[in-house]
């Protein structure tokens, strides 16, 4: 009885608390093989409306899929409300991180990580390294007989995030990094069971092994007085201050949480992308088209004025300057459509630090309220033919990174802090893929949501150099 109704004041949200100890979250965790709502939320949402309550991993939960209320948490945080995550979470990414830190900490580190993929690094250097990355890692897919999109899309972007991040040298280390993050966006998002032949026991042993090679990485870089001009530098500089905010072994996590945030998430949009342009080619071509008509009016521009700089261009295929991605309206409403099916990450968790009356509700100091961003995303009311893929239906808007109905990116003072810098990488990716190159796809490509994204036989492309 007491499980079933939690001491309150007031009557709480309707919904069920499920078994004791248990909660609802067997029916949490289980698997769905479309971009739908998940079951386990849908039915609910049908049942109770667009507030309810559970319980999850013995946590006392309050879900939302109201975008109103889900926009209003985001702007409460440090007020009502703040960052919190399933401890299944919190170990893997580390209790020093910046996920777990608050207030004017969580500022400064935020700023730290924004001073280096903002804009104006972005155009500084970024843009150029995010071309070079492309070219180099395209012209290797079109020599394979075949490539496994998400298994390069994330040697690209991990290459780019940790050169950035660390100047990272794989030659130089006895095991490599990157393979330490094959199951890390499954794991954290999985049943945190932690015994052998579970996801969430790998990625836990995975995490030890990065984090014991970042932290060798941090401790050489401390001892020695070489600059490197990436963020592990900042980092460094912070550790020799007076009172300093990290030491070795937070660090290493800091470094590691940004690692992570930049490159997993970025190189599973990348595939969804590709998955759904194969799959519409009406949209394929619209895309080619636009990207030739960029290109065309830019080399006829060139031509007229300047000849030199137009040879140069030649020369390294057709870069483009970071207004001119920005400008590219289509591309970024495909970016937008992939983000808003995709739903790469599909939940967004908080912690009330005191009573939260909402609709009549009183939400308890203590619980756990849960944002469900595939709940807006796919909402009939404000995307029509909500599983279709139609960049078409954001014409006549900007590029989205957050709205009441648009939390692909989170929202409040936690937004998050690689958007554009993600945004501009799938841009000149995608650039890069339809002027240049042409694919077919070989096989795969289904996904199964747990309720992280997976694609459980791949998806299998061969890249072909136009002529
Ligand atoms: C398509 C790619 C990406 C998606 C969908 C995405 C999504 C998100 C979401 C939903 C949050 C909010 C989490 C919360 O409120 O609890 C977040 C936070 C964050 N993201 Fe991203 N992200 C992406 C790419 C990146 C990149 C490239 C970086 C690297 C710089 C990055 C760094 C961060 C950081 C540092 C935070 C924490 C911000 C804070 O707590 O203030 N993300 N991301």
């Amino acid at each position: 009885y007491k499980w079933k109704n939690p001491i309150c004041n007031g009557k709480l949200p309707p919904g069920s608390m499920g078994l004791p100890l248990l909660g609802e979250t067997i029916q949490f965790f289980k698997s769905q093989t479309t971009f739908d709502i998940h079951p386990f939320i849908k039915e609910r949402m049908t049942r109770y409306g667009p507030l309810f309550k559970t319980n999850l991993v013995g946590w006392p939960v309050v879900v939302s899929t109201d975008p109103e209320f889900s926009h209003f948490i985001f702007q409460q945080e440090g007020n009502s409300v703040e960052l919190w995550y399933l401890d299944s979470f919190m170990k893997l990414i580390g209790q020093q991180s910046l996920t777990s830190n608050t207030g004017a900490i969580h500022k400064y580190l935020r700023n730290m990580i924004m001073d280096h993929f903002g804009p104006e690094e972005q155009k500084e250097k970024l843009l150029s390294y995010m071309e070079n990355m492309a070219r180099e890692n395209l012209s290797i897919w079109a020599e394979q007989e075949s490539i496994e999109v998400k298994e390069v899309a994330t040697t690209m972007s991990f290459g780019l995030g940790s050169m950035k991040l660390m100047s990272y040298d794989p030659s130089k280390y006895s095991e490599n990094l990157k393979d330490k993050f094959t199951s890390f966006l499954e794991g954290l998002i999985s049943f945190p069971l932690d015994i052998p032949g579970t996801v969430y026991n790998k990625c836990l042993k995975d995490q030890k092994r990065a984090i014991r090679i970042l932290k060798e990485m941090v401790k050489e870089r401390f001892y020695s007085d070489k600059k490197h001009g990436d963020f592990l530098d900042v980092v460094i500089e912070e550790m020799k201050k007076d009172a300093p905010l990290f030491n070795v072994e937070s660090a290493a996590y800091f470094v590691f949480t940004v690692l992570f945030a930049s490159f997993e998430t970025v190189s599973l949009a990348i595939t969804l992308a590709i998955k759904f342009l194969s799959e519409h080619p009406s949209v394929l071509k619209d895309l080619m088209v636009r990207a030739a008509q960029i290109i065309l009016s830019l080399y006829a521009l060139f031509c007229s004025e300047h000849e030199e700089i137009l040879k140069k261009r030649e020369n390294v295929g057709s870069p483009l300057t970071w207004n001119e991605y920005k400008s590219m309206t289509f591309t970024s409403h495909i970016i937008d459509e992939t983000l808003r099916l995709g739903n790469i990450v599909p939940l967004v968790f908080r912690r009330a630090t005191r009573d939260i009356q909402i609709d009549g509700y009183p939400i308890p100091a203590g619980w756990t309220i849960m944002v469900c961003p595939p709940a807006l995303h796919l909402n009939p009311e404000k995307y029509e033919d909500t599983l279709a893929f139609n960049p078409w239906r954001w014409k006549g808007q900007g590029s989205n990174t957050a709205s009441k109905n648009f939390m692909a990116f989170g929202g409040g003072m936690r937004l998050c802090a690689g958007a554009e810098f993600a945004k501009l990488q799938m841009s000149v990716v995608l650039h890069f893929l339809v002027t240049k190159y042409r694919w077919t796809k070989i096989k795969g490509g289904e996904v199964v949501k747990t309720p992280g994204i997976l694609f459980p036989n791949g998806l299998h492309i061969k890249v072909t150099e136009k002529i």
